[in-house]
């Protein structure tokens, strides 16, 4: 593992910085769906019991970024570069969760607690430790308590499919989970609870959160009301932005 961030004051302040270019970049490209995506596949990859993997920045290398579950994430990585190399000090672990936090925001979601000092590191984990869209109830548990995330987690995280599409070309699923895919708002559950959403996706790991009894009631709750869904999932967004990271 690399040395830390001295997170001082100038860290900081470079932090705000990077912030801000983050929401020009993210609005101006309209790319907040693949940002929150990689943060979330960088800090997903998480063992709580061996403390490795998580939002170390490791996916920035080829090893990882190449797993097929990350397929398309060399598109933001790259988009990134530009950010890190303004703001050198900054560590990439640091800045993909940043960009996270920031694409939820430009979206219109919850504001999302960021506390800076994650070190980056060059060991990247096996492929394999991120949830599998064709699997469910049992799966998605297994790979969510692995990075010692909870069942309300599971749910109010999968309402970052508010976000973007998929794409055959990178994981055989086609289209959006809502009909504003760049608004950030509690549609993915709206949509989850009707029988038929005409045009829209729902990948099997959506379709086990209704099936689900425990997993449905939180869908019920998040579909009836946004600010409960905002609260949750801003609390379980931060957890795994610090997933096997303490703040200074
Ligand atoms: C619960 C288990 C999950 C599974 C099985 C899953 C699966 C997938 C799949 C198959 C795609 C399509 C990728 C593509 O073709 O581009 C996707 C996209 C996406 N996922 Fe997930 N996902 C999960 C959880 C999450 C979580 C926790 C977040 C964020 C908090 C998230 C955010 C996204 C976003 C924003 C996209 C759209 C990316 C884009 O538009 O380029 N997903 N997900
Ligand atoms: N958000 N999760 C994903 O993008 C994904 C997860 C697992 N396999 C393919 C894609």
């Amino acid at each position: 593992m690399e040395e830390g961030p001295v997170v001082d004051e100038e860290y900081m302040k470079e932090i705000e910085k990077a912030r801000r270019d983050l929401r020009a970049l993210i609005s101006s490209k309209s790319c907040a769906p693949i940002m929150l995506r990689l943060a979330w596949h960088d800090a997903g990859s998480y063992d709580a019991k061996t403390k490795t993997g998580g939002p170390n920045g490791s996916i920035r290398f080829e090893e990882e970024y190449s797993h097929s579950a990350n397929a398309g994430l060399k598109i933001a990585i790259d988009l990134l570069e530009p950010v890190k190399a303004k703001h050198p000090k900054i560590t990439y672990a640091d800045l993909y969760q940043l960009a996270g936090v920031v694409a939820v925001e430009v979206t219109g979601g919850p504001t999302i607690d960021f506390v800076p000092g994650r070190k980056d590191s060059s060991r990247c984990p096996e492929e394999g430790r991120l949830p599998d869209a064709k699997q469910g109830a049992s799966h998605l548990r297994e790979v969510f308590y692995r990075m010692g995330l909870s069942d309300k987690d599971i749910v109010a995280l999968s309402g970052g499919h508010t976000l973007g599409r998929a794409h055959p070309e990178r994981s055989g699923f086609d289209g959006a989970w809502t009909k504003d895919p760049l608004k950030f708002d509690n549609s993915y559950f709206i949509e989850l609870l009707k029988e038929e959403s005409e045009g829209l996706l729902k990948l099997p790991s959506d379709k086990t959160l209704v099936e689900d009894p425990v997993f449905r009631r939180y869908v019920e709750l998040y579909a009836k009301d946004e600010d409960a869904f905002f609260k949750d999932y801003a609390e379980s967004h931060k957890k795994l932005s610090e997933l096997g990271f303490t703040p200074p």
